[in-house]
């Protein structure tokens, strides 16, 4: 969005969104850079750096890259990956939907932790608009120190040779947010209002992470489950009607469980009519959702027997995810 149309008296405070990040481009080449950056972050994979280093280079980012980069060409779109393009629709939902509220121009950036647009991008838009106050928000509901904390890493080092610190605040979470679980709710019982009734099942994915991070101390586990519940809770689901799994292992340690690839494998060996899958931990769609729940792990669902899978989009730029950020933003920034 254009930045450069803001006014030129100084806001009160400005908002800046933050997400993962993406490849520029869906070929090997960009992917591999992308991939050299992100998986280097000590936050993300914790092997001592000279074994790390090894791995990563010798074998990781000579074949990951072409097999992903395929990937990505299935979900790519003119805007470009997804998970940018829709980052920049809710930066300019949630500015305009602030200027109603609030009646004044309250900046919104978007960075990414990795890749463009970095934090250094939106650290000379904030020095160039004379912003004093930040409020960063980083789009994961669930705090997890491989992606919350190493968003926060990623903020301090770009402000580590800036001589003009705004005032900072971090939301660390929001995984229980009233307005988060009535979204997904909203979200849920509409998909199923289109699809003509309620599915058997339904699924509540989310990105995994090692369990070690988790038995060392990580609460992102305790988040994710306390989501699936109040979201369970506000649709009225039995117990039996969902279920909470872990999405996109990465390496060859346990991660958190059950998966969801082994899971549907079994719900469709059952013989399931009607799963729906959600993955509320994404606040935008993007690769993991769309090519690995809406493409692989359907067909992993319909191969091994089950029929009528569908996959309730990421909150994205829905009216009720923004109403959501602008709660969070009038809370968060209270006495600015
Ligand atoms: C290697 C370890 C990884 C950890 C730990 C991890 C945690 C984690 N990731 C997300 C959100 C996203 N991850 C995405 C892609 C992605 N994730 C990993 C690895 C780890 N993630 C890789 C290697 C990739 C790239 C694709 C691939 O090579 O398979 C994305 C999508 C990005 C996109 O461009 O669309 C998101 C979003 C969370 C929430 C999380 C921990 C809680
Ligand atoms: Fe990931
Ligand atoms: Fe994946």
């Amino acid at each position: 969005m254009s930045q450069k149309k803001v006014s030129q008296k100084k806001p009160p405070f400005a908002v800046m969104l933050v997400n993962l990040g993406t490849p520029d481009a869906p070929t090997p080449a960009a992917v591999r850079k992308y991939l050299a950056e992100f998986l280097w972050d000590r936050r993300v994979v914790d092997v001592p750096r000279p074994l790390w280093w090894m791995i990563l280079h010798g074998i990781i980012l000579r074949t990951r890259p072409g097999r992903v980069a395929h990937n990505y060409q299935q979900v790519w779109t003119e805007q470009g990956s997804p998970l940018l393009a829709i980052s920049r629709q809710q930066q300019q939902a949630l500015q305009a939907r602030l200027q109603d509220e609030l009646g004044e121009t309250i900046p919104v950036l978007l960075a990414m932790t990795y890749g463009s647009p970095s934090m250094e991008d939106a650290g000379r838009e904030l020095r160039r608009l004379g912003v004093e106050r930040l409020l960063v928000l980083p789009l994961y509901p669930q705090f997890s120190a491989t992606t919350t904390a190493a968003a926060f890493d990623r903020l301090a080092a770009s402000l580590k040779r800036c001589p003009h610190w705004p005032e900072l605040r971090f939301i660390r979470d929001y995984h229980q947010h009233p307005a988060y679980i009535r979204a997904l709710a909203q979200s849920v019982r509409q998909a199923w209002h289109q699809q003509g009734q309620e599915a058997a099942k339904l699924v509540m994915s989310f990105h995994g992470i090692p369990e070690r991070y988790a038995r060392q101390g990580d609460p992102y586990p305790r988040h994710c489950e306390a989501t699936a519940k109040a979201l369970a809770d506000e649709l009225g689901l039995r117990s039996d009607q969902w279920l909470l799994t872990y999405q996109s292992r990465f390496g060859k340690e346990p991660w958190l469980q059950p998966y969801t690839d082994a899971t549907l494998e079994q719900l469709g060996s059952e013989k399931l009519r009607g799963l729906s899958v959600i993955c509320p931990g994404f606040s935008a769609d993007c690769l993991e959702t769309l090519e690995e729940i809406e493409g692989e792990n359907r067909e992993i669902f319909e191969q091994a027997g089950g029929s009528d899978f569908s996959y309730v989009p990421a909150l994205n730029d829905r009216p009720e995810h923004i109403q959501m950020m602008v709660e969070l933003v009038l809370q968060h920034s209270q006495g600015w």
